[in-house]
């Protein structure tokens, strides 16, 4: 059964197209291994210098030296905090992974079936993560699944704001043009799912195994059972 008052859906990828164990116990890690190294390699570069920068303005602290943003860095990713700067970061790093076959991006095997048959109903697919625009594409693009990049219309990343915020989704909802309800926001996330709802979106709660119901917003437990 298809629903017509969708046109748009953005999907976060964490624990809704992405397993959280790829994200935290591949993806975390390897990016934790090899990013004071980046770095140190780096630094010079005008896009690394310019995150770096970033990162010392998050410190409030102009003169860091390239250890103490290391050690900022590596503290941010143990504690799994969504900053800008890390996650541009992070991208850069792990595009050296997926180009070199360390790992690929993991999909749940309902998630690229569903996103062709909306792709063919017409509908326009959009990815909202924490991860930066670089990150999506890797994970989409070096997929289990092959190359997903061509079924996207586009990307944010927390440049538009963050998850958890309401002006953030009117912000995507504005870059679509189109009315709040004939968007579909997908997420894990209940914080996140209550930010896209008092923008107006229409959401759906993914449950995947090891993540807990809410009471606030319809659940599925996969893409084969949203009706777009
Ligand atoms: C884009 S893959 C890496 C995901 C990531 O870095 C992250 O923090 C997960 O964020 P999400 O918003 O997808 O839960
Ligand atoms: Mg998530």
């Amino acid at each position: 059964m298809s629903n017509p008052i969708v046109r748009a859906v953005v999907t976060d990828i964490e624990g809704t197209t992405t397993d959280i164990n790829f994200v935290h116990k591949v993806l975390f890690p390897y990016a934790q291994a090899k990013l004071p190294d980046f770095l140190r390699a780096n630094a010079e570069s005008p896009e690394v210098d310019e995150q770096i920068n970033a990162v010392r303005r998050e410190m409030g602290d102009a003169d860091a030296t390239l250890d103490a943003v290391i050690a900022q860095l590596l503290h941010w990713i143990e504690t799994d905090q969504k900053v800008t700067p890390l996650k541009a970061l992070q991208g850069m790093v792990w595009a050296d992974g997926y180009q070199r076959g360390d790992f690929k991006g993991h999909l749940y095997s309902d998630v690229a079936p569903a996103l062709r048959q909306w792709q063919q109903a017409g509908k326009a697919l959009y990815v909202y993560s924490s991860g930066s625009v670089q990150a999506q594409k890797l994970l989409f693009g070096y997929s289990d699944e092959g190359d997903l990049t061509p079924l996207f219309n586009g990307y944010f990343d927390t440049h538009i704001g963050h998850k958890r915020e309401a002006t953030a989704y009117q912000r995507i909802i504005e870059a679509l043009d189109l009315p709040p309800a004939a968007v579909l926001f997908l997420s894990d996330v209940v914080e996140e799912l209550d930010a896209a709802k008092q923008a107006g979106m229409q959401t759906l709660q993914l449950v995947r195994e090891g993540t807990q119901a809410g009471n606030t917003h319809a659940c599925v437990t996969r893409f084969d059972e949203i009706a777009v």
